[in-house]
């Protein structure tokens, strides 16, 4: 398999590439014609799709519903102007950081 990295940018670059094509011809495309709210709707739809799933031990439809998840939250960044590079260096910055020690830091500082 393809660096996950590779993958993630791979996806991102089609993203970008296929918002602006005819919508009865792209699912990005009709997406984004239908505005951030709608995006935004999709992630949350597949978040749940992919939590009961987990919930019924469905181990393949975790898998499935999962990539439907990240698929559409690349569409969401995409459409908020972030780059996943700013993801993945966020969570480079985590890397071997406790959760319990980032969690006290967020509260420090105001943030979420
Ligand atoms: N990875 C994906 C991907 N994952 C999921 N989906 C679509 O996301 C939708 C989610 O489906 P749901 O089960 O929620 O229900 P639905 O009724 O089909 O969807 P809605 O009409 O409710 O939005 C499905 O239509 C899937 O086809 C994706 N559509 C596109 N991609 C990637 O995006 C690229 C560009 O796609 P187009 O824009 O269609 O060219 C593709 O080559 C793929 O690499």
């Amino acid at each position: 398999m393809s660096d996950a990295r590779e993958i993630l940018q791979q996806l991102a670059a089609t993203i970008e590439q296929r918002r602006s094509a005819p919508a009865d011809s792209s699912y990005v495309a009709k997406l984004h014609s239908k505005g951030l709210d709608a995006i935004l709707k999709k992630v949350g739809e597949e978040a749940t799709e992919a939590v009961i799933a987990a919930k019924g031990g469905e181990r393949q439809q975790l898998v499935y519903e999962t990539a439907d998840l990240w698929f559409h939250s690349l569409v969401m960044l995409n459409a908020s102007g972030i780059d996943i590079d700013e993801v993945l260096a966020e969570l480079q910055r985590r890397l071997g950081r406790s959760g319990l020690d980032e969690k006290a830091a967020r509260g420090q500082n105001g943030e979420n």
